[in-house]
């Protein structure tokens, strides 16, 4: 294998090798500094300049390694990071069902709090492995060379530290697990109680949410207060042996240069050079363990975010068609049918939708309406049957080009806590004739922000009627080719409907194709075609 062919290295390991070429250095400076103690204790000459000059040398080559090596493993854990954040943003766009893990505060937080939790022991495991792999090793021989005593010593305290780490460390991960799914719990707590705000004020349930709440909160300190107890604890102890470890090598070179120890070298009496160089290197041998069991802690956490990633990754859920990316939408309006589609065991009768036409999908509660649209605008995948577009069957390759040629209207709309402009064009610029084809004009006139009124996350600020024009203004933007709409004129007064049906069926006579899933019988009566579903078959 010639060196071209070697695997390039990664960001995380040349860091991690960095790391620890940079505490080698210090094995240099520490034989300059303890060679310059040694010729004064023997009154011999000494060059302050020289010996600046090379400690300074050494000093900033060490402060160089270490700033590369910490810039190196910061990208690799930025990159890391990242990945795993487009990996759960990209799949939750993809996924048709919900996650199992919880609601949008439960996966806000596996998005973006807990993989932060993650970034410690990205920037500190592996070059700590890697020291501890290189340095201790290195240091027993510099030891043993001068002394099997100080090398005794070293080799029983250093182990006693990885024993005790890895003792610790199970304590440390099952803290953390408990920490991160009641973090977790306690978004999903928080976003579920402030968009009932006001019906939780109305129906008298403040103090009890406040109660639940402060609950909640009481728990998670108990369990950041656990994790806590358990980091604190383990550095305590370790502090303890490196420290019994460093003493003894000291007492074993105070002892062995005054003359009172004659046992624990190799025949020669110990120099003051070989003694300060051991009593310097002593406390290097225990660092990486250290460092070490400080990064095991924040493996601990590390890996119970993985383990719940594992768990959100293995969860079976469907997927919508399409990758989920930008496309352009269709040149032209296609035409479109269903052949044999079933779903959720409904069977659902063929149709076929010209370009222009416009259908009504009817039935009882539950036959299979939304269900129906979702399937047809790819957000589901058939059980059996297929659905074309063009005569081409919707698949992976074309829904996202066939999903950017539909407007959504929605049954249940959705609003993004900004301005009522940005909830329609999501900030594209957006036409007076999309305002005005969805009759949203007069009432932006008549709002004192106009367009720029803000908007809750339910449409606060609006009327049940006038967030439907909004939805509908939505499904109009950009100019589709299709329009879907789910229960338009649902919860609606006469009138009100009356208005949003005209700005469908306007939408319909300009050429646009509509389908119209509705209990409506007037707005039903206005398409051009109805399809009536019986829901599932009796068993
Ligand atoms: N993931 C699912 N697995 C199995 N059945 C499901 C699933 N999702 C929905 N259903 C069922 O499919 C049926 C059709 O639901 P759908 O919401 O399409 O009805 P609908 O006709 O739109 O009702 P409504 O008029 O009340 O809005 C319902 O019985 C529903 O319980």
């Amino acid at each position: 294998m010639t060196i071209l062919t070697l695997p390039p290295l990664d960001r995380e390991t040349l860091g991690g090798l960095l790391s620890v070429a940079s505490s080698l250095v210090w094995l240099a400076v520490a034989a300059v500094i303890a060679g310059v103690f040694g010729r004064l204790m023997a009154a011999e000459p000494v060059s302050p300049l020289r010996t600046g000059v090379a400690i300074l040398l050494l000093w900033g080559l060490r402060a160089l390694i270490d700033m590369a090596a910490q810039a190196l493993l910061g990208l690799a854990a930025e990159a890391k990071i990242g990945a795993l954040r487009e990996e759960i943003v990209t799949a939750e766009a993809r996924a048709a069902t919900p996650s199992a893990l919880g609601g949008a505060g439960a996966l806000a937080a596996l998005t973006a709090e807990k993989p932060e939790a993650m970034r410690l022991a990205l920037l500190r495991y592996r070059p700590a492995r890697m020291r501890v792999m290189v340095l201790p090793p290195v240091i027993l021989c510099i030891a043993l060379w001068h002394s099997w005593a100080v090398a005794l010593v070293l080799l029983l305290a250093g182990p006693l530290i990885p024993l005790f780490m890895a003792l610790v460390g199970w304590a440390a991960k099952e803290a953390s697990a408990r920490q991160m799914k009641d973090v977790g719990q306690m978004n999903d707590v928080l976003v579920d109680r402030l968009a009932a705000l006001s019906d939780l004020r109305l129906i008298g349930a403040g103090p009890a949410t406040v109660e639940n709440f402060t609950r909640a909160s009481e728990d998670l300190r108990e369990r950041t207060m656990a994790v806590l107890r358990i980091a604190f604890l383990s550095s305590t102890v370790l502090e303890l042996f490196s420290a019994l470890g460093v003493a003894m090598v000291a007492i074993w070179v105070g002892f062995s240069l005054l003359g009172e120890l004659s046992w624990g070298g190799w025949g020669t009496p110990l120099t003051p050079t070989a003694g300060l160089y051991l009593l310097l290197l002593a406390p290097e041998f225990f660092q990486p363990l250290r460092d070490l069991a400080a990064a095991w802690h924040d493996r601990s956490g590390a890996d119970a975010v993985m383990d719940e990633i594992t768990t959100w990754r293995d969860e079976p859920r469907s997927q919508r068609l399409g990758h989920g990316g930008l496309a352009a939408p269709l040149a032209k309006m296609p035409w479109l049918a269903t052949c044999d589609l079933q779903h959720h065991g409904i069977a659902y009768p063929d149709f076929r939708l010209e370009p222009g036409d416009s259908l009504a999908v009817i039935g009882a509660s539950g036959a299979g309406k939304t269900t129906l649209l979702r399937l047809i605008a790819g957000l589901e995948r058939p059980d059996s049957g297929v659905i074309l577009v063009d005569g081409l069957p919707l698949s992976d390759g074309n829904a996202d080009a066939w999903r950017a040629s539909i407007g959504w209207m929605p049954q249940a709309p959705h609003f993004l806590n900004g301005s009522l402009r940005s909830n329609i064009g999501f900030g594209d610029a957006i036409s007076d004739d999309t305002l005005r084809a969805a009759g949203l004009d007069r009432v932006i006139n008549a709002l004192p922000r106009g367009d720029l009124t803000r908007l809750g996350a339910r449409g606060a600020g609006l009327s049940g009627g006038e967030g439907r024009r909004v939805t509908l203004a939505r499904a109009l933007h950009g100019g589709p080719g299709l329009v879907i709409a789910d229960e338009p004129t649902a919860d609606l007064d006469m009138e009100t409907a009356r208005l949003v049906g005209d700005s469908l069926v306007r939408f319909a006579q300009a050429g646009g194709t509509l389908l119209v899933a509705t209990h409506d019988v007037s707005l039903a009566e206005r398409m051009a075609q109805r399809l009536t579903l019986t829901g599932r078959a009796a068993p």
